[in-house]
């Protein structure tokens, strides 16, 4: 991210950018070309040399963390600006919700200000429970979370459902039950923001848009509602930064071209930032062969190392080398936080981690993990919200049935209970259903409501079974859940209930990340998908799994592909000073093939430096058992997950990739010439070893030339 003390003036264009006051402008900047500052520049002269009031700009971020990043930024130049004066500064959700809750008439919308927000995954159990009481048929209910959100808009428009099944008679009894209930998807959110603000005559006077690109036409909406007043006129001022070239979201939505149509509805002037100021001339001019848009990207630095390419066995071998080479890049004295690995697949974290934590290195995952990681935590802020909205029938009936914890009732006795609202038939319900009453008490008493208070209240000691296994553990995240949750409670205006509400509301929006507060380690190595890697930047970028299948991945379209070499793209332009690019000679995944991928043919032979592989001697002893433990802790968590209820997912998600394929036990053999090998055949008579280096041999097993080990 941009270094917060800006030492450098800014460049003329970059100057031209901030000072720029036209009705709409729209910056297609290059990679690295100073977007960012740019954006919190202008944000700072419009505030303090223009007066702008904060209040009158609504600045739009990809994530939570840019707009953090603003706001720090801000307080640095001004210690008095207050919460409420930023309160539009965040995501397009984050903003949305704010209006629908403080500024907006939601209520002539059919929800009231209270509701809640409910994640994709619920509302496609939402409708599931509606179609099977309703007998409706609905095809391909496997797809039917995304069949709710790209279907709505012909819905609306009338159409018929090009599936044809019942599911257009399926929309206007979801929206009816999503208002009893009082809930809103994150669609919803931006929707129902967008017909109120078509209402409105308020304009801000500004409105600035980061990483544009990637908005979809729902927000382009958005914007449109939030700068125009009734009679159509536009009033606010807009200043949007994007770069066509970093497009990698499209399968959640974005429009490949949104930059050219945005500039076209909002007939925007357009400036440019041609200058990359990150990473040295190696990296750049390997990243203008993946430049899809615009001419080329200048750079700022001459030389520079070449990029380093390496191939390893399988991700155990890689995962043991990184830690060692880490390990030395740290005692010559780059810190953790300066190194990051980025993997195609989230599941690909999961060797580094294992591998790291027995190496002793410090790392942080950047992990968009859902509540349903978690069960324990799924479980909890359930609970908090059937409590602040009884409304949330749903919710209520998944806390009452959960099979792990609570109350176990069955579905039919756990619906009729709350259909009748029969007090006294569950202990928790009752909890529940008398914690507003009891919170507005409690939080007139001098020490308010605390962690333990809530702990008792809900009397998790009993609903989280003291006799089981995983009672410690579970204890122990719900305290501290409920810890975080006071803090935060704590920090804001407004009474408990409100900001109770607030938090479960983000907890929704961005997951167990934003649940976990800021446990993450700081100084570690970042590990992270290349879909999390945007935005940011890193003195030495490890690139793993550059093979065949995964990066890129399988692709079924042409559009697929381009993706793929975008997120290639964003990558690579992640690094300041070393890009080290790996692949394996043996992924051992499916689909995987082995060899390195194309994209690195794209890449002029000149830049990079082929390493060699290491050798097996080089190898640790216990990389056998390391193996056995990741694969057994990784068939462990993948059982988990599958037990899990409701994995949501969020708006700001990065890309997981598909689920984890089945992990096969990892058999060894050694032979006194080849060294180490995988077992990967086998009869009676005979046993098939793959050697690095060396590939496949068969040996008698009577001659007795290959020992299994480990
Ligand atoms: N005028 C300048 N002179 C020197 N360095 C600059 C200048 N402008 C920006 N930088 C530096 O260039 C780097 C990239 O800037 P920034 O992160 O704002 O780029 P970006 O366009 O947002 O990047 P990305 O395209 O990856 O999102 C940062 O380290 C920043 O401090």
């Amino acid at each position: 991210m941009t270094d917060f003390h800006n030492t450098y003036r800014l460049n003329t264009y970059q100057m031209e950018a901030v000072l720029d006051e036209s009705p709409a402008c729209m910056v297609n900047a290059n990679v690295g070309s100073g977007k960012t500052t740019v954006l919190i520049e202008k944000i700072l002269h419009l505030h303090f040399e223009k007066q702008v009031p904060l209040k009158d700009m609504v600045v739009l971020t990809f994530t939570n963390k840019a707009a953090d990043e603003i706001l720090q930024r801000l307080a640095q130049r001004e210690p008095s600006v207050t919460k409420e004066e930023t309160a539009c500064f965040g995501t397009f959700h984050s903003v949305a919700l704010y209006l629908l809750k403080n500024c907006l008439p939601t209520e002539e919308a059919g929800w009231t200000r209270e509701f809640s927000v409910m994640d994709p995954d619920e509302e496609a159990e939402l409708a599931l429970a509606i179609a099977a009481e309703r007998g409706l048929k609905i095809k391909y209910k496997n797809r039917l979370k995304k069949r709710l959100e790209q279907e709505y808009a012909s819905w609306l428009k009338g159409r018929n459902s090009r599936y044809k099944d019942e599911l257009f008679l399926l929309f206007p009894l979801l929206e009816e039950e999503k208002k009893r209930q009082n809930k809103m998807t994150f669609s919803d959110l931006i929707r129902v923001s967008t017909a109120l603000l078509n209402k409105e005559n308020r304009c801000p006077e500004w409105i600035i848009v980061d990483e544009v690109q990637d908005s979809d036409s729902l927000q382009m909406d958005f914007l449109e509602a939030l700068g125009t007043d009734i009679a159509g006129e536009r009033r606010s001022r807009l200043f949007a930064v994007g770069d066509p070239n970093q497009v990698i979201y499209s399968w959640r939505g974005t429009t490949e071209n949104m930059f050219f149509l945005l500039k076209h509805r909002f007939q925007a002037k357009e400036l440019s930032l041609p200058v990359n100021y990150r990473s040295n001339a190696s990296i750049l001019e390997a990243a203008n062969r993946f430049l899809q848009f615009g001419g080329k990207i200048e750079g700022s630095r001459g030389g520079g190392e070449k990029i380093t390419v390496r191939n390893h066995y399988d991700p155990f071998q890689e995962a043991e080398y990184l830690a060692d080479r880490i390990e030395s890049l740290h005692r010559d004295g780059l810190a953790y936080r300066e190194i990051a690995v980025f993997y195609r697949l989230q599941r690909q974290s999961e060797v580094l981690e294992k591998v790291f934590q027995k190496a002793g290195i410090p790392c942080s995952l950047s992990l968009k993990k859902t509540l349903g990681d978690v069960p324990v935590l799924d479980y909890l802020v359930k609970i908090l919200k059937f409590s602040v909205n009884p409304a949330d029938r749903q919710t209520g009936l998944q806390v009452l049935t959960n099979r792990k914890y609570g109350e176990k009732a069955t579905p039919k006795r756990a619906a009729s209970i709350l259909e009748k609202g029969e007090g006294g038939a569950l202990p928790l319900l009752d909890r529940m259903t008398g914690f507003q009453e009891a919170a507005v008490e409690k939080d007139k008493d001098k020490d308010g409501i605390s962690a333990q208070w809530l702990f008792d209240y809900f009397d998790l000691c009993t609903r989280l079974h003291p006799t089981s296994a995983d009672y410690e553990k579970d204890a122990k995240e719900a305290e501290k859940l409920l810890e975080h949750l006071c803090r935060f409670c704590r920090e804001q205006d407004g009474s408990f209930l409100e900001n109770l509400r607030r938090f479960l509301d983000s907890s929704m929006l961005y997951g167990l990340e934003f649940l976990k507060g800021s446990e993450q380690e700081d100084d570690g190595v970042r590990l992270m998908t290349l879909h999390a890697s945007k935005g940011l930047e890193f003195d030495t970028v490890f690139l793993i799994g550059v093979n065949p299948g995964l990066i890129p991945l399988r692709c079924q379209s042409y559009e697929q592909e381009e993706e793929e070499r975008r997120l290639f793209f964003v990558g690579i332009t992640r690094a300041r000073n070393h890009l080290e690019l790996s692949y394996y000679t043996n992924p051992g995944e499916p689909g995987v093939l082995e060899g390195y991928s194309s994209y690195l043919r794209m890449i002029p032979e000149h830049l990079l430096d082929w390493s060699e592989a290491r050798s097996q001697k080089e190898k640790k002893a216990d990389l056998q058992e390391l193996r056995r433990e990741v694969a057994a802790q990784m068939r462990k968590s993948r059982a988990e997950r599958k037990t899990d209820l409701n994995p949501g997912s969020r708006p700001m998600e990065s890309c997981v990739g598909d689920a984890h394929p089945a992990e096969e036990e990892v058999r060894r053999a050694r032979h006194r010439k080849y060294g180490e090998g995988t077992i990967v055949g086998e009869d009676e008579m005979m046993v098939e070893v793959e050697f690095e280096g060396y590939g496949r041999k068969k040996f008698l097993k009577a001659l007795g030339e290959v020992e299994e080990i480990g």
